[in-house]
């Protein structure tokens, strides 16, 4: 029988002092924050989930570790992450509130999802809600400063986190709210690693490659990429040793990633299953695919006013990071909460295009395979009942346009379009079936 993943079992370090909250553990949190943060020893994480209550369990069976498998070409690499010093359900709210109010603690990185930064009139329990009362709690214990880093694929991160805080805490009273001007940091990031579910082979892998059973394991791809601009009153960890770089904008590092990788993911995600792709690898080989990836990054080139040479480069390496069969990622999984990335990824582009009165045929997939999409799949969405109602409706492709962006549903030769598109992808898949 295989020994369980132990730090005693392992010959890992004890935990680390906790520094560093994370709300939103799952994948990409320990693929990426949690990896760069293993590098200073002086700094541990105590890391919430939203809901889930099985992965802090597993690992708390673990002494927090998990092996990371980075799969390239080659054989796979595994090393053991021991960054993580305790891991919570999001239930534990006590733990939350006091770890939260410590002045030990410098710093809360999120990973919450789009979605997870909509403010609700009822927050509680919400990404935001929890957030709110760990700065009151924090507020009412003595005041010291923290920084937040949200980490999740949206423009202005740091700006949309301090947004939805303001607006939830508008009822709170004046001292906390001018608290939190003074003495909470939003820090915008650029995040980049692909990091799909793990799957269940992977604790086999995991075993084999390691000598010990790890029940939670995470598989991502050799590149990380980490870009930060923003301020840490309290300190953070020597992110940079590990090669996070610190920067005073971020708008065009954010173009590029948002546009070129997940804007392409996204056309892919919605286009691809309309063609019988399951995998963003499998999807990149395909010939009408892999032709509307490179027309998606001719026209979000033409607008994203970057280096040609630098973009060139980037477009270079992204279709060698899509295409490798190390990691395979689920067309479907990218294709969740569309509603939340398409407006960051797609839309400033179309917008730009029809503004010049062009028809980019890449963002008219995207819009035509999201419409099938959520006629024809199981859809996970924050608004899934109300989209999915609508595309089974008369004159669908308006009223989904209407939903993202209602000057685009006015314009009726996109509307045309994307009817026509839809029609066009399910004639191609039928011929290519
Ligand atoms: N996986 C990647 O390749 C990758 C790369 C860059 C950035 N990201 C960012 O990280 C996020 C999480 O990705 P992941 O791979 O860890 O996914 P995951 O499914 O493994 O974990 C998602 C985490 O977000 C929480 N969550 C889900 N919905 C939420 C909501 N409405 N409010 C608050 N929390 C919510 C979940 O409970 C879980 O803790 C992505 O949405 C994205 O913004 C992911
Ligand atoms: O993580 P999401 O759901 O925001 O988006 C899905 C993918 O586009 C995304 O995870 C990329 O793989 C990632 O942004 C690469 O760094």
């Amino acid at each position: 029988m295989t020994t369980r993943l132990t730090r005693a079992a392992a010959h890992v370090r004890p935990p680390a002092p906790v520094r560093a909250v994370h709300l939103g553990l799952g994948a990409f949190h320990r693929a990426h924050q949690a990896v760069y943060t293993m590098a200073d020893p002086d700094w541990g994480i105590a890391a919430y989930t939203f809901r889930n209550t099985e992965l802090p369990r597993a690992l708390a069976e673990q002494d927090g570790l998990y092996s990371l498998q980075v799969r390239g070409e080659g054989e796979p690499q595994a090393e053991i992450v021991d960054a993580i010093s305790r891991a919570h359900p999001g239930s534990d709210t006590d733990q939350w509130l006091a770890d939260l109010a410590s002045p030990d603690v410098a710093l809360l990185t999120l990973t919450i999802t789009e979605a997870g930064y909509r403010v609700f009139d009822d927050q509680d329990g919400t990404a935001i809600g929890r957030v709110l009362a760990g700065l009151r709690g924090r507020h009412r214990a003595g005041g010291a400063p923290i920084a937040l880093v949200p980490c999740d694929n949206l423009p202005g991160n740091g700006g949309v986190l301090r947004e939805a805080i303001r607006t939830a805490a508008a009822g709170e009273g004046s001292r906390f709210r001018s608290w939190i001007e003074d003495h909470v940091s939003f820090v915008d990031t650029v995040v980049d690693r692909i990091t799909p579910a793990a799957a269940e082979q992977d604790v086999a892998t995991a075993a084999r490659l390691t000598g010990l059973e790890d029940r939670a394991p995470v598989v991502t791809e050799p590149f990380s990429e980490w870009l930060l601009a923003g301020d840490f009153p309290l300190g953070r960890p020597a992110w940079e040793n590990s090669g996070a770089r610190f920067v005073d904008d971020l708008a065009a590092y954010e173009r590029r990633k948002l546009w070129f990788l997940n804007g392409a993911h996204t056309l892919l995600a919605c286009a691809g299953p309309a063609l019988g792709c399951a995998t963003v690898d499998e999807a990149v080989r395909h010939p009408m695919l892999a032709r509307l990836t490179e027309a998606w990054w001719d026209i979000a080139s033409y607008h994203a006013s970057l280096p040609a040479e630098d973009l060139a480069d980037y477009r270079r390496r992204l279709l060698q990071r899509f295409s490798s069969r190390g990691v395979r990622h689920n067309l479907l999984q990218i294709a969740a909460g569309s509603s939340q990335k398409i407006p960051a990824r797609i839309l400033p582009v179309l917008r730009a295009e029809r503004a010049a009165q062009r028809m980019p045929e890449a963002p008219v997939a995207v819009l035509a395979g999201w419409l099938i999409h959520l006629r024809d799949r199981p859809v996970s969405d924050p608004r899934a009942d109300e989209l999915v109602s609508l595309a089974r409706s008369a004159d669908a492709a308006r009223r989904i346009l209407s939903a993202l962006d209602v000057t685009l549903a006015d314009d009726g030769e996109l509307v045309s379009a994307v009817e026509d598109y839809v029609e066009h992808l399910r004639l191609t898949a039928d011929r290519t079936a």
